[in-house]
């Protein structure tokens, strides 16, 4: 990478004939530091308040120091680039009334105060307007440039003006402001950046736990089991016989559930005759990471694929193999041709194979980058058309691949039945309600509730005599 120097901050964005505008930026540590140097080389004019106003070498070339209350009457913008914990001497700044204070601060633990540092900030200095921003950007993108992740700078505040002129800043700055509302979304701003992976929490838990609970389970019956009645030591296939069988069943499991919390909001919003009504927290958030969920599935499919192309190299195959061909050598005689095995075979590879494409083509779909070239029609197409044919190539793959050898009551071990049958509940269920759900006596109510259509009349003219 280039490597940069805060004192080769040249602007720009700005020609010498326009007129510099000027920003104060209290502190003087790697925050304010780095939101210098990019604010110059955006054209800025900057003027940085110090406790020691005394020029600093890591300071970038062509700003100012000063101390703060100097500093402060240099600019109607101050960006408070300064811990929380010594915001004290800004109540007395009587230079800080009626500017415009951001407060770009982060906590080490959520929720650690009672409010927020910027609520926290306009109580110290009630005459200023102070606007949370920038929190999400850390110095160390600004400086480097490699800002491609978090270009969104997320805004909040009470005054829409000072808002407004932040975020000029946040564009001039080739970031992408995001209007958060008031102040009172401060507290969720400065949240954000301490939340780790929140959408691929619930993915990933599940994933492993049915990855975890399918491979002991198969271990009991495919490995346990033949060793406690047959004397078989076939330990080996935990290596790649099992995790071949758990991986296709985490990721038909992870797609079908991407599909079922639409069936049951679905389901609810029938079932309670409107749309206005929330649905409970625990569906709004399974919704709300069902890409994530998609991708770990995908991910997980993509598993099964590699470990079903070792499989002609795997020492135990090529063994077997070799030994049928000596067995019919020596007895001359040959296994007959089974047409329906041909079929059966053929199609349940063909099926994966389909199943496989549109799943990969819905990943895809669901790339920011790709995403933002259709229209919401469009997505919704893909997502949903798409997402439910692809559920049903892999149901039937599954289906095909088991046939009639895992519904058998003798394949039964320890009275547990094969995991594919465990595997194909969900979706299962999924299809069969999805189905319900498209007949088009029941398809009508539902398009009507989502208009706005209340199935209980009586409801809704109480609810308009109310309204008068
Ligand atoms: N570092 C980062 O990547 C990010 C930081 N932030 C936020 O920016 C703010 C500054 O962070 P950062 O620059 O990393 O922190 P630093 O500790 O590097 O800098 C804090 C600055 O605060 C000033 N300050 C004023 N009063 C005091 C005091 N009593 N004791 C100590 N310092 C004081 C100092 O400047 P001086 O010596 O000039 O007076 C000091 O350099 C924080 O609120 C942080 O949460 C937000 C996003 C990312
Ligand atoms: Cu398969």
């Amino acid at each position: 990478m280039e490597n940069k120097t805060f004192t080769d901050a040249l602007p720009l964005t700005m020609n010498s004939s326009e007129k510099q505008e000027t920003v104060c930026i209290f502190g003087t540590g790697d925050f304010g530091r780095s939101l210098g140097f990019k604010m110059l080389q955006c054209g800025y004019s900057v003027v940085f308040g110090s406790r020691n106003s005394q020029m600093s070498s890591l300071l970038p070339h062509g700003a100012e120091v000063l101390s703060y209350s100097e500093a402060a009457k240099k600019s109607d913008i101050i960006i408070i680039a300064i811990h929380r914990e010594h915001y004290n001497f800004l109540t007395e700044l009587i230079e800080l009334n009626g500017k415009i204070l951001v407060d770009v601060s982060n906590n080490l633990k959520i929720n650690q105060y009672p409010e927020s540092n910027a609520e926290y900030l306009a109580q110290l200095v009630p005459r200023a307007h102070v606007v949370k921003a920038f929190n999400t950007i850390s110095a160390w993108a600004l400086q480097s440039g490699a800002l491609d992740a978090s270009r969104q700078v997320f805004v909040c505040g009470n005054d829409s003006e000072a808002k407004q002129r932040v975020m000029d800043i946040v564009r001039t700055l080739g970031l992408t402001p995001l209007d958060q509302g008031s102040l009172m979304a401060a507290n969720e701003i400065e949240n954000y950046p301490l939340q780790l992976f929140p959408m691929w929490r619930l993915p990933f838990y599940l994933s492993a736990a049915l990855c975890v609970f399918f491979f002991f389970y198969c271990v009991l019956r495919e490995v346990i089991y033949p060793y406690v009645y047959e004397k078989k030591d076939i330990t080996f296939r935990m290596a790649v016989s099992i995790p071949n069988r758990v991986f296709p069943i985490t990721a038909l499991i992870l797609l079908a559930l991407v599909y079922l919390p639409g069936v049951i909001a679905a389901i609810l919003q029938l079932y309670r005759g409107t749309k206005y009504r929330r649905f409970p927290d625990w569906l709004d958030h399974w919704m709300l990471c069902r890409k994530q969920l998609g991708l770990v599935a995908l991910g997980f499919a993509f598993l099964h694929v590699l470990y079903t192309l070792v499989i002609p190299i795997r020492y135990y195959v090529r063994w077997r193999l070799r030994n049928i061909n000596i067995t019919q050598a020596a007895s001359q005689k040959e296994n007959s041709f089974s047409t329906t095995s041909a079929w059966l075979s053929d199609s349940y590879l063909a099926l994966g194979i389909l199943g496989f494409f549109l799943f990969v083509l819905l990943g895809i779909t669901s790339l920011p980058s790709v995403s933002n070239i259709v229209n919401w029609r469009e997505f919704r197409f893909v997502q949903s058309k798409l997402g439910y044919l692809t559920l049903i190539l892999c149901t039937a793959h599954t289906l095909v691949y088991g046939g009639k050898r895992f519904l058998s009551p003798s394949i039964l071990r320890w009275f547990l039945p094969s995991a594919y049958v465990l595997a194909l509940i969900i979706p299962c269920i999924v299809l069969v309600i999805k189905f319900i759900l498209i007949m088009p006596c029941i398809d009508n109510i539902l398009t009507r509730i989502r208009q706005g259509w209340e199935r209980n009349s009586k409801y809704s003219t109480l609810n308009k005599k109310s309204d008068v």
